[in-house]
């Protein structure tokens, strides 16, 4: 999907909601349990409750690979059940020496090799230009470098002081030689809202992966108004807020009513 394709999807829809599918198979409802796969039937009916008000859609792919084969099964049928006008994010946080990350790419965006079409891949920047520019590769595919996480570590190393300036600030800087705003987005945490003004100063234009409102507590007001650009420029993340609304056999009504109420906030900022 091109940055338009994707900006136009947010105009119809009002919306630049982003679902993370974090599905825990431990959280399923029990009349599901049942299911010959729990977690891909959760998952397709959470996604039918929500495609109104949703642009994008998010699998932590952790949440996958813990359940080994299995998982990967309910990851390839969930991605089938996302409908084709919707993003569609493989969170991964991966990144190796550039041979390693060839495979993780072809992974995520080579259906011959894996069964898996992402729009997108979520990785980390630290082993250098090399290690990213294989998922580069692929055409139409984008990259979506972590900058600034809504994790508390991240105070850790992403905002220790290099050559002058925040590491974080480097990743923007350096990697914007590496794509350009069409292939290339960055994760800034909910919970650093208070920094969107900034990185909105480094990289106008680009699309910003937000997780952290809901059960994080980062504040959609907060990062609408400092993270906004002129094509929207946001996915904002919810997952298990959206996920978890209930636990009983109305999980999905609920999980709408919480997506629905995200999406009308993010109408009235648009
Ligand atoms: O900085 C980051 C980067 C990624 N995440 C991921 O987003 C979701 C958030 O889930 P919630 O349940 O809405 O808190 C999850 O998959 C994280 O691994 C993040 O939270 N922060």
């Amino acid at each position: 999907m091109t940055a338009q394709e994707l900006y136009n999807a947010i105009l119809t829809k009002k919306s630049y909601l982003c679902v993370g599918l974090d599905t825990d198979s431990r959280r399923i409802p029990a009349h599901l349990q049942r299911e010959p796969d729990p977690v891909a039937a959760f998952n397709r009916q959470i996604i039918e409750a929500t495609a109104d008000y949703a642009v994008a859609y998010k699998p932590n792919i952790a949440f996958y690979e813990a359940q080994g084969p299995r998982g990967w099964e309910s990851l390839q049928r969930t991605l089938e059940y996302i409908p084709k006008n919707c993003f569609t994010i493989a969170d991964a946080k991966r990144g190796d020496i550039g041979n390693t990350s060839g495979l993780y790419a072809r992974t995520f965006f080579d259906p011959a090799s894996s069964g898996l079409d992402f729009d997108a891949v979520t990785v980390a920047p630290y082993m250098g230009q090399d290690s990213v520019e294989p998922f580069l590769e692929f055409a139409n595919k984008w990259v979506i470098l972590l900058a600034l996480t809504s994790n508390a570590g991240s105070a850790d190393f992403q905002q220790l002081p290099v050559q002058g300036e925040k590491l974080y600030e480097k990743v923007i800087r350096t990697s914007q030689t590496w794509a350009g705003a069409d292939r290339m987005m960055y994760v800034v945490g909910a919970t650093r809202a208070d920094e969107l003004a900034h990185i909105r100063t480094l990289i106008p234009d680009h699309f910003l992966l937000v997780p952290g409102v809901g059960a994080q507590g980062g504040s959609l007001a907060d990062v609408s108004r400092f993270g906004l650009n002129r094509q929207c420029g946001l996915l904002v993340n919810a997952s298990r807020s959206i996920l978890y609304a209930s636990g009983g056999t109305d999980f999905a009504l609920r999980a709408a009513d919480e997506a629905r109420t995200l999406q009308r906030e993010m109408a009235g900022y648009l």
